[in-house]
């Protein structure tokens, strides 16, 4: 049993030197530790000693700590933590961070600090089972641009220290000190994929075995060196000029897109949020550029809303994913000028991305997740079904390639009209609770797992049994005689596609970046524009979110997948004879959920009409307001 003598020298003292802020419970949620960035020195300090103990716990492989607010207003801060896969952080973890971050006496860190020490090094006291060497622990930090992130950061590289050794400590490995490594600068999706390749790098860490050269990933495949910040550039360009390479040859020509009108123009507005993507972006596109030439694959990119220096002021301010998708407005820096352009959108740590336009008469147009969603679905069940992939190893005879699970994951914010769209199409849609985390796990039991919220979080996950099928199918057929047959060019150009989204496809998270190249590629092997892409698969249904202030958010409960609300009593059955009225039925609904990211309640609601849903969201929030405890103003 681990005691307190185990812990690191002088661990407590430095802890408690600096207490957690007054006054305040802190959670993991959604998106890890999230406030106002003045209150979270103590935070950031313990996750960074809890992340050396997950490393201890994990073999010694790294461990990544992301400081970041994501779409937050500027004067938030939060760090989040990544697991050796680049996944979030193991659920079960949660409550231990939160337990830490919490712990205000000696003995609450005590108790804390001895119980994670023995979950992550188990010792055998018998002499019949020698505790095994306890692994070198490993931690990569990496921040946004946000003015407090560089100091929060040091934080954390200094809480880790505290376990990891270094400074002359001794490491919890009780040997010679591990690694803390502050990466700096990165977007959020860049940190998931650099630790996940590093760990793949690594291989074992337990047995010291390094996997075979070349073989980067299980999921993705072979590959020389994608670990890293260059190495992600590298994967993702390659992967991005090879899938816009697989245009049937009748559809693109080398002369660049204006030899054919109907493909989208290369222009491109990015508005960055005054974020991290307007620093990373650029390496990006000049990647793919250099590889491009003068083909209709290139992009020519122009940056709105940029940020020069590490510390700016006005992230997400009035522009950004998060504020085009919620207000369902364009961001500053775009107008009516812009007619027919194709803009995007990061927000603030380039893990969410949405598209818009102003049409030819100047009416601006929302593309949100669920038709980045539609999009990528319609495309990846059409490759499948050209490629003529084998059908899964199912052990009985006569499985067919339709044996394949797919789906897409929807919230109960997916427009309902995306819903339909996708069910008259056969793809099966499945809901799981808003949250980047419910989502994705829930995308990982299949074989492709399609998810993108609406505000534009997303990826494409392919479970590594199709994965390893797809990369197999293609050796296969790259090896068999060159055939003239359409159809086996047809099956090579398919497998190649599933090959380009899987590599391209950031498998660890959303990732802005990565899914910005993966909709500009398939645009041009549509040859779609984003006009055609707005009008090409189906209309929105009107829509409006709001959010009001509650005395406690948690009276609010809802069902499993959030379209009803359960507690406080009586009010989902208001919301339903709203509903029910004869203006509102039968396309309208609204539902109302607690934020697990801020201290509000949301309401949604959609109906055939832009006047209608907005007052229906209205109506709904009075409701809210009278029933859940609204504090301020009411809804009016
Ligand atoms: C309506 C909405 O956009 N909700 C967002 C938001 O969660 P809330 O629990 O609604 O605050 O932040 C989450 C983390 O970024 C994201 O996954 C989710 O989609
Ligand atoms: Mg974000």
């Amino acid at each position: 049993m681990s005691s307190s003598q185990e812990l690191p020298p002088g661990l407590i003292a430095e802890l408690m030197a600096v207490p957690p802020p007054n006054g305040k419970k802190l959670a993991y949620g959604t998106a890890g530790f999230r406030d106002k960035a003045t209150l979270l020195d103590s935070t950031f300090q313990r996750m960074g000693v809890l992340a050396a103990l997950r490393s201890i716990a994990c073999g010694g492989q790294v461990i990544g700590l992301m400081v970041t607010a994501s779409h937050n207003a500027v004067e938030d801060n939060g760090i989040k933590m990544i697991d050796p896969a680049g996944s979030m952080l193991a659920i079960e973890w949660e409550g231990h961070a939160a337990t830490l971050a919490n712990a205000r006496t000696e003995e609450e860190l005590k108790a804390i600090l001895i119980a994670l020490l023995a979950i992550a090094a188990p010792s055998f006291p018998s002499p019949s089972t020698p505790t095994p060497p306890r692994p070198r622990p490993r931690v990569w930090i990496a921040r946004d641009t946000r003015p407090h992130s560089h100091r929060l950061s040091n934080l954390a590289v200094e809480g880790a220290l505290l376990v990891v050794g270094g400074k002359g400590g001794v490491g919890a490995s009780g040997g010679e000190p591990g690694e803390v490594v502050d990466v700096g600068l990165m977007t959020t999706p860049q940190l998931h994929h650099c630790v996940r390749m590093e760990n793949c790098r690594l291989g074992d860490v337990r047995t010291g075995k390094e996997r075979s050269g070349g073989d980067a990933c299980p999921v993705i495949g072979g590959g020389p060196g994608w670990q890293g910040e260059e190495g992600y550039v590298r994967l993702l360009a390659s992967s991005y000029l090879a899938l816009c390479s697989t245009a049937h040859p009748t559809a693109h020509s080398t002369a660049g897109p204006t030899a054919h009108p109907s493909l989208p123009s290369s222009d491109l507005w990015l508005d960055c949020a005054h974020g991290i993507g307007a620093l990373k972006f650029p390496a990006l596109a000049a990647a793919v550029n250099k590889g491009a030439g003068a083909s209709a694959a290139r992009l020519t990119v122009t940056l709105v809303n940029t940020a020069e220096e590490e510390n700016t002021l006005y992230l997400n301010d009035k522009c950004g994913a998060e504020y085009v998708q919620k207000g369902q407005q364009p961001p500053k820096g775009m107008d009516g000028r812009d007619k027919g352009r194709r803009w995007a959108s990061f927000d603030g740590d380039a893990d969410r991305l949405v598209y818009h336009f102003y049409d030819q008469e100047g009416k601006w147009h929302l593309l949100d997740g669920d038709k980045m969603a539609v999009l990528a679905a319609d495309f990846l069940m059409d490759a499948l079904k050209e490629s003529g992939l084998p059908p899964p190893e199912t052990g009985d005879e006569g499985g067919q390639a339709g044996d394949w699970k797919v789906a897409v994951v929807q919230t109960a914010y997916a427009n309902g009209a995306s819903t339909r769209y996708l069910r008259d199409k056969g793809i099966p849609v499945v809901f799981a609770k808003t949250g980047v985390k419910y989502v994705h796990h829930e995308a990982e039991k299949y074989d492709i797992g399609i998810y993108f919220e609406a505000n534009g979080h997303g990826t494409v996950i392919f479970g590594e049994t199709m994965a390893k099928a797809i990369l197999s199918h293609r050796e296969k057929l790259e090896k068999e005689v060159v055939s003239e047959s359409e159809g086996s060019e047809k099956e090579k150009i398919a497998t190649t596609r599933l090959v380009c989204a899987l590599q391209l496809i950031n498998q660890a998270v959303g990732d802005a970046m990565s899914d910005l190249l993966f909709v500009e590629a398939v645009l041009r092997l549509k040859g779609w524009d984003i006009a055609d892409w707005h009008k090409g698969l189906y209309t929105d249904l009107p829509s409006k979110q709001l959010k009001l202030q509650v005395q406690d958010r948690t009276v609010m409960s809802c069902n499993k997948d959030e379209t009803r609300a359960m507690t406080p009593g009586g009010l989902q059955e208001a919301l339903d004879v709203l509903m029910a009225s004869p203006a509102v039925a039968p396309h309208g609904r609204v539902f109302v959920r607690p934020s697990g990211t801020e201290d509000v309640v949301r309401v949604y609601a959609e109906a055939a009409t832009p006047e209608i849903a907005a007052q229906l969201a209205l109506d709904a929030s009075k409701i809210v307001y009278d029933m859940a405890g609204g504090v301020g103003v009411r809804p009016a």
